[in-house]
């Protein structure tokens, strides 16, 4: 990661919303994977995708209570750098993930990762955490105040933010990168690109 806030746009499926996150400055695209969502992708699709964006740019596949093997199995063939698993997956998944030379992205509930014992957050063998609301890609917002003060890892901050939120959430949380998918949407599952370039606009914009 770098000295500036990691900017994720997440659930695209497009490529133009692909190119207009990179275009803005984002430093990482996510491909939904998880089922029941507006935004799943296939496989193929996202391998396009992927095959579109330059060097240094993270792509990040989103997946919940797939088997670690299956997860595996698609970033591999399409090319991902990253997985974000927001399922129960064990420390054991998060090490078959790593060893297979993925980033990983342990995504929990807000109110969840609160409620954990420091023994409980040690277990788990992820690179970066991701907190969101309690139902993910659904676009409602993490209390803050719950937050304040309370993680002692590298983090990104997500669940409901957008271009008008993003800065104060950001200069009140202090997160290491903010992710976003419902809030650069004009209709749900849909991207908007003049959405995207505001919201990345808004996190460089922060002193
Ligand atoms: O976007 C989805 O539909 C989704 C489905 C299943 C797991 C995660 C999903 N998205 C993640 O949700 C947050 C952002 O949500 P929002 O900005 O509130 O819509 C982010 O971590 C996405 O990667």
């Amino acid at each position: 990661m770098s000295d500036q806030r990691w900017i994720k746009i997440c659930g695209l499926s497009t490529p133009e919303t692909v190119d207009a996150a990179v275009d803005a400055g984002a430093d990482a695209v996510g491909f939904v994977f998880a089922a029941g969502s507006p935004r799943t992708v296939t496989a193929d699709t996202a391998k396009q995708l992927v095959e579109r964006l330059p060097d240094g740019i993270d792509a990040v596949g989103v997946f919940r209570d797939q088997p670690i093997d299956e997860v595996v199995g698609i970033a591999s063939e399409v090319g991902l750098t990253t997985l974000q698993l927001h399922g129960g997956e064990s420390a054991s998944d998060f090490a078959r993930a790593r060893d297979a030379g993925f980033f990983t992205i342990r995504a929990v509930a807000a109110q969840d990762y609160l409620g954990e014992t420091p023994e409980q957050r040690a277990a788990s063998d992820h690179d970066l955490l991701l907190l969101d609301a309690a139902v993910p890609g659904s676009g409602h917002l993490v209390d803050p105040a719950t937050l304040t003060g309370t993680v002692d890892e590298a983090w990104i901050l997500a669940g409901g933010l957008t271009p008008a939120n993003v800065a104060d959430l950001v200069q009140r949380l202090d997160p290491d990168g903010v992710d976003v998918s419902s809030g650069v949407e004009s209709s749900r599952g849909v991207k908007d690109v003049a959405r995207i370039r505001a919201f990345v606009e808004a996190v460089r914009s922060i002193p």
